[in-house]
């Protein structure tokens, strides 16, 4: 995905196409006296898809807030599309071109599972048939094409963050910033969607930072991970994932995934050998 897309930033010799959309140098994050990570030096190319693992309470879901600028940088540098990051309140202006699906998703009870991903498209002014449209595909490539009216109540836990996930795709922003969207899927769904939202990125142009526990998810979705120690969290080793694109779930019986998988996990228990998820 990000191999096409830089080849043809590459031809057409745009500059702009080829600036990292997300780049941290040296960046330290904290709460109070709580060092979360630190020397954080990484780049996020346009649509690439990015991963970042790491023990429990390493800083992973805190390097995902201070892109979103949700949590200003102790020290160091963060830039999104060239712009300094700098945290701001939060009801204060947010980078423009990026989109939040988190763990703990929030849906608007009483609207609809279409209704709630129309929402994305209502506030950026978008007409009401064309918002209906593109919702409706949005929900269908997540799956969720045959419930668009049901309510939040009405749909499993899987569901409702695959609502939040369409919410995030409709909308305009081009970053998206993903904190464990499939944790309520079960391994093989969340592959399977997973790898369906890919191809949707893909389409959409989309460049996404992906936290998850789960290593062959990020082995089956990213172009490159991440992988951060324990707390506070520093970068161990960042890994370009050498499977082809596009993947199809018979790559998880290949060596080729194995050994990335095996690697991924040599790397988290050289730190933390009694807890490695
Ligand atoms: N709002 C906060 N106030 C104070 N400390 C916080 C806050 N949020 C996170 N922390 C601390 O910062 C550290 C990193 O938290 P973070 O949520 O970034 O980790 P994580 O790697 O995403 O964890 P997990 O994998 O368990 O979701 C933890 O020690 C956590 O307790």
């Amino acid at each position: 995905m990000a191999g096409q897309r830089e080849e043809s930033a590459r031809a057409g010799g745009v500059r702009e196409a080829e600036r990292p959309r997300v780049a941290a140098r040296d960046l330290t994050l904290a709460y109070g006296d709580t060092t979360a990570a630190t020397d954080l030096t990484f780049d996020v190319r346009p649509g690439e898809f990015v991963s970042l693992i790491g023990p429990s309470g390493c800083g992973k879901s805190s390097a995902l807030r201070a892109v979103g600028g949700l949590l200003a940088p102790a020290s160091g540098e963060l830039l999104v599309d060239g712009t300094p990051v700098d945290g701001t309140p939060v009801d204060g202006p947010r980078p423009r071109d990026v989109a939040f699906v988190f763990q703990d998703l929030a849906l608007y009870p009483w609207r609809s599972a279409v209704r709630n991903v129309e929402i994305a498209l209502q506030f950026a002014g978008v007409g009401r048939a064309e918002r209906r449209a593109r919702a409706l595909d949005a929900l269908r490539a997540v799956g969720l094409g045959d419930v668009p009216h049901r309510f939040p109540h009405q749909l499993s836990g899987g569901m409702r963050q695959r609502v939040a996930i369409a919410r995030a795709l409709v909308s305009d922003a081009s970053i998206l910033l993903l904190d464990e969207p499939f944790a309520a899927l079960d391994e093989l769904s969340r592959l399977k969607i997973g790898e369906q939202l890919v191809t949707l990125l893909e389409e959409h142009g989309k460049t996404v930072l992906f936290v998850t526990h789960s290593l062959s998810e990020a082995a089956y979705l990213s172009d490159r991970i991440i992988v951060m120690t324990p707390r506070p969290a520093t970068i161990k080793e960042v890994i370009e994932v050498p499977l082809p694109r596009p993947r199809e779930p018979q790559v998880l019986r290949t060596p080729e995934f194995h050994a990335l998988t095996d690697r991924l996990s040599a790397l988290l228990l050289e730190d933390d050998p009694g807890d490695v998820r």
